[in-house]
């Protein structure tokens, strides 16, 4: 198996990391793209993520398969795209994303006049997709609790329908700010969309996207890794400036400026990207995760380490990720003699710690998760950790070991 050792540099650091670009952005962006008719060219610093690689890929190819390996959004975004532009195409992933579910989207896409059928089990991947008669319905329902990329899949696709659409979201609506992300991107290439969200609905006329250009921006949940440096180290003049960072960013992981100010980091905007410095932490931290959860994984391990009680909640939809971030939470937590303990049924979490530095090198699992990865590694700025498969950190971040040596030292 392979692995990386972590282990501390010195005590203090000051470094400009070159951070990555968003891949949600970009899958956004590239599907957008190709709606409008526009040259690859015209989308300017993509992701180098393997989720967006194979974006672009499967976009470029004509056969009659598509496997999207292990990329949640690649999956829901082009199942919508291929099924209302009337391609057939078999539908494919890793095993975990076809254990990933996608009926909430595919009986919508139906709904809309989309023949797709269930290779193998009801309301999972893979799918066979055998083309697209318009139903003439303008109006659906679609749950918000399971995956708001089910609702950014349709939004894209929506202005191609001749009456438009309007969404009326039921339930819950869990990672919203990644619903406003994909509007957003939408508007920059001229769709104009109603939000009701008071009532849950958005309407989106029947109209042509405008060709244009589209400049991706830098990674807020990428980001969130070194803030976890910083919060962590043990010398209070540490720094770190990620570079490319916006003030104003369409991502909604841009909240990690606000959970890690109680947990020890200020960020200050330098005109290039963001200045994180240590300040004085609170003493305990209680917050809802859910319009940004994949920041959960990074905050338990800082929380744990720096022995702050936390309480969490909205990590609903964190058991059908990449992996069960839950359960590869709690059994990995507790190689630093952290618990993560569900108190609320379904609801509420809380992390508890006894963590000291120890001579015994703790080895994480990384479930096939890029984010058990890079939420974990940081813990070797105050102690030798060594990380299980680190290659996993592909999917969204290909540099993250490179850019570590600048802080740690691996082997
Ligand atoms: O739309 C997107 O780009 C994403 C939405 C979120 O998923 P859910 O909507 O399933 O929570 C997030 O976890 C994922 O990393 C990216
Ligand atoms: C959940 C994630 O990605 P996806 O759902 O697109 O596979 C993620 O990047 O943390």
């Amino acid at each position: 198996m392979s692995t990386i050792r972590l282990f501390p540099r010195s005590n203090s650091f000051q470094e400009n990391i070159p951070l990555p670009a968003s891949k949600s952005e970009s899958n956004r962006a590239l599907i957008i793209n190709a709606l409008a008719g526009g040259e690859l060219s015209a989308v300017s610093n993509l992701a180098e993520a393997r989720d967006t690689q194979t974006m672009i890929r499967l976009l470029a190819e004509n056969g009659s398969e598509a496997n999207v390996l292990d990329a949640g959004t690649t999956m829901r975004f082009l199942t919508a795209y291929y099924a209302i532009t009337g391609q057939q195409k078999l539908m494919n992933g890793t095993p975990r994303m076809c254990e990933r579910p996608i009926g909430i989207l595919v009986e919508a896409l139906k709904e809309l006049g989309a023949q797709i059928d269930y290779v193998n089990k009801e309301g999972y991947p893979p799918l066979q997709l055998k083309g697209f008669t318009y139903s003439g319905k303008n109006i659906i329902r679609i749950r918000g609790d399971v995956s708001s990329q089910f609702i950014s899949a349709i939004l894209m696709v929506a202005p191609l329908l001749p009456e438009g659409l309007t969404l009326q979201i039921t339930g819950s609506l869990g990672s919203k700010p990644y619903i406003e992300m994909t509007l957003a991107q939408m508007n920059h290439f001229g769709i104009s969309a109603e939000t009701r969200w008071e009532k849950g609905e958005i309407y989106i006329p029947a109209q042509a996207y405008q060709a244009t250009s589209f400049a991706v921006e830098s990674d807020w949940s990428g980001a969130s890794y070194w803030y976890s440096l910083v919060a962590l180290s043990p010398d209070p003049s540490s720094s770190l400036e990620l570079l490319g960072l916006k003030e104003n960013s369409l991502q909604g992981d841009a909240a990690i400026k606000d959970i890690m100010l109680p947990l020890g980091v200020k960020s200050t905007f330098t005109g290039k990207g963001y200045l994180l410095t240590k300040v004085e932490p609170k003493n305990e931290l209680a917050w809802d995760f859910t319009d940004c959860p994949d920041l959960a994984q990074t905050i338990c391990v800082v929380a744990a380490i720096k022995k702050i009680p936390l309480t969490l909640t909205g990590l609903e939809s964190l058991k059908v990720k990449e992996t069960d971030r839950v359960l590869a939470l709690q059994n990995e937590l507790l190689k630093l003699n952290a618990t993560l303990v569900e108190v609320e049924k379904n609801h509420k979490y809380q992390v508890n710690s006894t963590f000291e530095i120890s001579q015994q090198t703790p080895v994480i699992d990384t479930y096939d998760d890029h984010r058990m990865a890079m939420a974990f590694a940081p813990v070797g700025v105050v102690q030798e950790i060594i990380i299980n498969e680190p290659e996993v950190v592909n999917k969204s971040y290909p540099s993250f070991w490179k850019h570590i040596q600048l802080i740690l030292k691996t082997e």
